[in-house]
């Protein structure tokens, strides 16, 4: 972990959660608790369809609790809409709006948030889109528009950033830089970050601890710390160690292809 306090960042207590379609019910979630720590980064993998979506649209107050209770920095918060910074699948950015009005949504829907229009303009250099403000979505690059969107989760003043598949998109190269610049992100503002990807190799280098869900409906995930100092180079992933580790969760997921 980058730097170690006590606190919690996002617990679920109990949770119970399961969709409705007509008369059938859908579980995913059954009596669940989880814990992240105040600066961790942590990943989500999981079977497609398993719930780690789920997960994120319940934190964010997309879906309602069937049951159990979610705490955002040690404090119950039934109301949890625009609470935290949620980058979900698809960037959505709107095509209408330039980078920065993109970037600046969450400050007016939600006008109490710690940051104000000044601090936008260090952080859309800080994130490499010093000059594209007044571009337009379809004028940028892939990486670009998903570090638009990655700012616009950012300023919604919460210390918890949900990122859902973030970097599927891109190609292996601009993936790999992406990374590293998340990391650096990360580093620079102290964020709790929850990371839903498909990819083992990304959760090794980006994570302190990944979550795997091994069935649905789950009570808990199966929790693995990722046995690597800070800061990370690419290379570190070819260690023994490392290696074996992703083998292991490769041969998991490939029994139940
Ligand atoms: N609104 C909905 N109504 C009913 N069922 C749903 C709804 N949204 C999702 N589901 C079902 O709930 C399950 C979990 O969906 P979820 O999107 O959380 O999975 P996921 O692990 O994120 O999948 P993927 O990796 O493919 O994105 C799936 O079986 C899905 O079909």
């Amino acid at each position: 972990m980058r730097e170690q306090n006590n606190k919690l960042a996002l617990q679920f207590k109990n949770v119970d959660f399961h969709y409705k379609n007509d008369a059938e019910e859908i579980p995913i979630l059954k009596n669940m608790n989880l814990s992240v720590a105040d600066g961790e980064f942590v990943s989500i993998i999981g079977a497609s369809g398993s719930g780690k979506s789920t997960i994120f649209r319940l934190i964010v107050g997309l879906e309602e609790l069937t049951g159990g209770s979610i705490y955002l920095n040690e404090k119950q918060v039934t109301d949890r809409s625009g609470k935290v910074g949620y980058m979900p699948q698809q960037d959505l950015l709107m095509p209408w709006r330039t980078v920065q009005q993109n970037a600046v949504l969450p400050l007016e829907l939600h006008k109490e948030s710690r940051l104000d229009r000044r601090a936008v303009d260090s952080l859309l250099e800080a994130f490499g889109l010093k000059g594209y403000e007044n571009k337009y979505p379809h004028e940028l690059s892939g990486g670009m528009r998903q570090r638009v969107s990655f700012l616009r989760a950012t300023l919604s003043g919460s210390n918890v950033l949900l990122l859902d598949e973030p970097f599927s998109a891109l190609d292996a190269m601009t993936r790999l830089f992406m990374q590293e610049w998340l990391l650096e992100q990360w580093k620079e503002q102290q964020s709790t970050i929850l990371f839903i990807t498909h990819d083992i190799t990304e959760a090794l280098f980006l994570s302190d601890r990944i979550f795997v869900i091994t069935d649905t409906p789950f009570t808990t995930f199966k929790e693995i710390e990722v046995p690597l100092e800070r800061p990370r180079r690419q290379q570190d992933l070819g260690n023994k160690e490392v290696t074996e580790l992703k083998n292991n969760l490769l041969d998991q997921f490939r029994m139940r292809v």
